[in-house]
């Protein structure tokens, strides 16, 4: 069952997210030989991703890959690529080796640049029967309640296999995307799901009343029905205080 924290403000929530994700990240790399980070882009993570960076001695990066859970079809310079913020603050920060950093290739179309993300999932270490095992997962959460690039009633929801796959008509600005399927998510093993502000605080309540329409609550339910530990952390805005 999924756990709720919530914190006084968005300065104490990114403290934490950060302190579990150097946490969780550094003791999968110590029991594996390896982890996975998935990244989440939006406007919640970049103090968490400042903190991390402040904090580079204390994760093992060598064996750290991050991969960008979606991304926004727009070149990697753009102020609204996610990939550019998470370079911004801390990855241009902390010695990731290049071979665990590959950007997302949005140069490329849509569907040519999912199935091109697809391949770098493929080749990550500790690959499962879901694609590779994703050891932590951020996720953020939009005022609709999507998650990634998985909207509210469009059919991008309904792909189980474990893939990346292109959006075309985000009702969030840019349209086109490429995102992680939920059917990628049944490899994670601690997902934490971040949001911050009044704004949010209505698809919190529904996504906490279980209302499986909500694409952060489906992705919630699909990581922990495989076996994956969810923890949902909020400041007090969102979680409507
Ligand atoms: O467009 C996106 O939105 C969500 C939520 O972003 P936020 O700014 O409301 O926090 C984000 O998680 C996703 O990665 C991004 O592409």
């Amino acid at each position: 069952m999924a756990e709720f924290k919530v914190f006084p403000d968005p300065a104490s929530l990114a403290r934490e997210v950060a302190a579990r994700a150097i946490r969780e990240i550094d003791e999968s790399a110590g029991e594996n030989g390896a982890a996975t980070w998935v990244l989440a882009g939006g406007s919640t993570p970049a103090a968490a991703y400042r903190i991390i960076a402040e904090h580079a001695a204390d994760v093992a990066w060598d064996r750290v890959s991050v991969i960008m859970g979606d991304e926004r079809c727009v070149p990697l310079d753009h102020p609204d690529s996610n990939w550019r913020q998470a370079v911004d603050l801390l990855l241009s920060k902390v010695p990731i080796p290049e071979s665990g950093r590959t950007p997302p290739p949005v140069h490329l179309p849509p569907a040519e640049a999912a199935a091109e993300y697809a391949n770098v999932l493929g080749a990550l270490p500790g690959q499962t029967e879901f694609g590779p095992r994703l050891d932590h997962v951020w996720l953020g959460m939009g005022e609709d309640g999507h998650c990634l690039s998985l909207f509210p009633g469009h059919p991008e929801l309904d792909v189980t296999e474990p893939s990346v796959i292109p959006v075309l008509d985000s009702p969030k600005p840019p349209p086109a995307r490429i995102t992680l399927t939920l059917g990628a998510l049944r490899a994670t093993r601690n997902c934490l799901i971040i949001a911050a502000g009044a704004g949010k605080a209505a698809a919190v309540a529904a996504a906490r009343s279980g209302d499986l329409d909500l694409p952060v609550a489906l992705a919630a339910h699909t990581i922990e029905e495989a076996g994956g530990t969810v923890t949902w952390l909020l400041d007090e805005a969102a979680a409507g205080n």
